[in-house]
């Protein structure tokens, strides 16, 4: 104590100006930032772009959202019109908190970030929620993802996409008479999100685990217990709480149906394997009926031998990231068709003309039609190219690279910029979209521009490109042509106007986004009007 005394004396005798004190610490932070941010800058050649106090992506950023000082994950929407107006990949380097990361709305840079080649690789970070039950086919990289790929490519069969067909014409209908629309002849449906959630869930359901989940299943089993479609829905809608609420707090009563349901469906798809594996290998004669994802996914697995083998942790995993990646997506787009369609009366009345020409009125459509109901695929597809569900390719730069950058629209030439390991590169799909590079009018509704163009092309980029493109592109088309027919042939989709309100005031209220982790539409207020079955429209 006696030398630690006579150690500070000197420091202790001082009289210190504490309002000095506060004045030096700050003019250190000051410097200590500013070299920070001058090398953060240094280290992608100083690309320009933002300059904000926080990283968009960071938890800051996403609870203070975009402002006029700071930018959060939704600037992607909110500043769409004027982030690119200069350059078409940029830099956001935060001066407080955060690393740069780099944005970019062309597809050339596009290619390169979502490349396999080892340099651009998934983050751990935005991985957790798809992660929550096991490592998949999306959260992998490399050696790890090819297996997992492989495994699940016989699951995306012709007979899946028959089945995703059939289940989603059975569910039509029963929703159509579940929620008392049969016998009307106008129904106003001020949410349409609600139905297109629950479709998209039910469909997602069916086809993943070949049960007969049904549209009224109630939420609770006769003997008082949760139900797996409402298991399902609660740790879908909830992910974000179930990854970032602690274990502890789970266990407060607010948080226990979330942990019940997450534990639910844990335990469910475990049995599922097993049942799956002993009916696979007790199956004599004959091929293998059952054709649900789940089924066919632990068939190819069982296989495969040595490390090619999935544990079964990894099959539970991916059969979640099905339920994870398949529903708010397709959910989303079906809600924006909907909703550009009812204020593009000529574009929907074009694409009942094609159902009529296809289909008629005495059948239901058929898987067969799918092909040629490309009019009613590309209403889909431009209503996505607005509002691309997956809005960011997220990648991490696994080593130092240089990537290559075209130079500004109507220049030769491209330059190279170095980034260093560690840096975050997102593709800006909304911006890649919009982008007048590759759309005329990118901002206008013009489902035509999908006319002619084959159904699968990678011309049309809201599924991804290349070897990493999305799995269930063919599965969420045909549950987007299978409800879309049946719902336009029979229903004249309008929008649903406050009183003494426009369309054009319905627009402004409505075709906007809601910014998530994944893009969505404010809710769409429609109303149904019944057609009249003749020939012609
Ligand atoms: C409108 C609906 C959908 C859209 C817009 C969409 C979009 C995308 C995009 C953009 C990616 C690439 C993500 C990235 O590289 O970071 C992706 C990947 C993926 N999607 Fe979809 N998706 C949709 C529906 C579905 C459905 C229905 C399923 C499953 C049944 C599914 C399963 C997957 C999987 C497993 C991957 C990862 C593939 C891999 O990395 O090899 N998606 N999706």
């Amino acid at each position: 104590m006696t030398i630690f005394r006579s150690f500070y004396s000197p420091i202790l005798q001082t009289n210190i100006d504490t309002s000095k004190l506060i004045y030096a610490f700050l003019i250190i932070i000051v410097i200590e930032r500013t070299v920070a941010f001058r090398k953060a800058c240094r280290t992608i050649n100083d690309l320009p772009g933002i300059r904000s106090p926080f990283s968009p992506l960071g938890p800051l950023g996403a609870i203070m959202g975009t402002t006029w000082w700071q930018t959060g994950p939704d600037m992607l929407w909110i500043r769409k019109k004027e982030l690119y107006r200069t350059q078409e990949t940029l830099s956001v380097v935060p001066w407080l908190y955060g690393s740069p990361i780099i944005y970019t709305t062309n597809m050339d840079v596009m290619k390169q970030f979502i490349s396999t080649s080892g340099l651009f690789v998934k983050a751990d970070e935005a991985m957790m929620g798809p992660n929550m039950y096991g490592q998949n086919v999306f959260t992998t990289e490399g050696a790890e993802w090819r297996k997992h790929r492989r495994v699940m490519g016989p699951a995306f069969s012709h007979s899946l996409y028959r089945m995703v067909w059939d289940e989603s014409s059975k569910t039509y209908r029963e929703m159509v008479s579940a929620e008392g629309w049969s016998e009307k002849k106008t129904v106003d449906v001020p949410v349409t999100q609600v139905a297109t959630f629950k479709f998209a869930l039910v469909v997602i359901g069916l086809c993943a685990f070949g049960f007969d989940f049904k549209w009224t299943e109630p939420p609770t089993t006769s003997e008082g217990e949760m139900s797996i479609q409402e298991a399902m829905r609660i740790v879908i809608d909830n992910f974000l709480y179930l990854i970032f609420t602690p274990s502890w707090l789970r266990l407060l009563p607010s948080f226990k149906h979330l942990q019940k349901a997450y534990d639910q469906l844990g335990q469910f798809m475990k049995n599922q394997v097993q049942v799956r594996r002993e009916e696979i290998h007790g199956y004599v004669g004959g091929e293998y009926t059952r054709k649900d994802m789940f089924s066919m996914l632990v068939q190819a697995n069982e296989s495969e031998a040595g490390k090619n083998k999935l544990e079964d942790s990894e099959l539970i995993g991916n059969v979640f990231v099905m339920l994870f990646a398949g529903h708010e997506t397709t959910a989303n787009s079906l809600a924006t068709t909907l909703a550009f369609l009812s204020i593009h009366q000529d574009a929907q009345d074009e694409v009942v003309q094609q159902i009529i020409d296809v289909v008629g009125y005495e059948r239901d459509p058929a898987f067969e039609d799918y092909s040629k109901l490309n009019k009613v695929l590309a209403a889909f597809y431009e209503a996505l190219r607005l509002f691309p569900s997956g809005f960011m390719l997220l990648r991490v730069m696994g080593e130092d690279a240089v990537i290559s950058i075209p130079n500004p629209r109507g220049q030769e030439g491209t330059q190279p910029c170095p980034i260093p390991k560690g840096t975050w590169v997102i593709v800006d799909m909304i911006g890649v979209h919009r982008n007048p590079r590759y759309f005329e009018e990118p901002e206008k509704y013009k489902p035509s521009r999908w006319h002619g163009i084959p159904n699968d092309s990678e011309q049309f980029t809201a599924f991804s490109a290349g070897s990493r493109a999305c799995i269930g592109r063919k599965f969420a088309t045909t549950e987007a042509v299978c409800f879309l027919t049946m719902f336009l042939r029979d229903w004249k989709v309008e929008p649903l106007l406050r009183a003494g309100e426009t369309v054009e005031g319905w627009k402004t209220r409505v075709v906007d986004a809601k910014v998530g982790f994944t893009l969505g539409i404010k809710d769409v207020p429609v109303r149904l009007i019944r057609r009249e079955r003749h020939s012609g429209t």
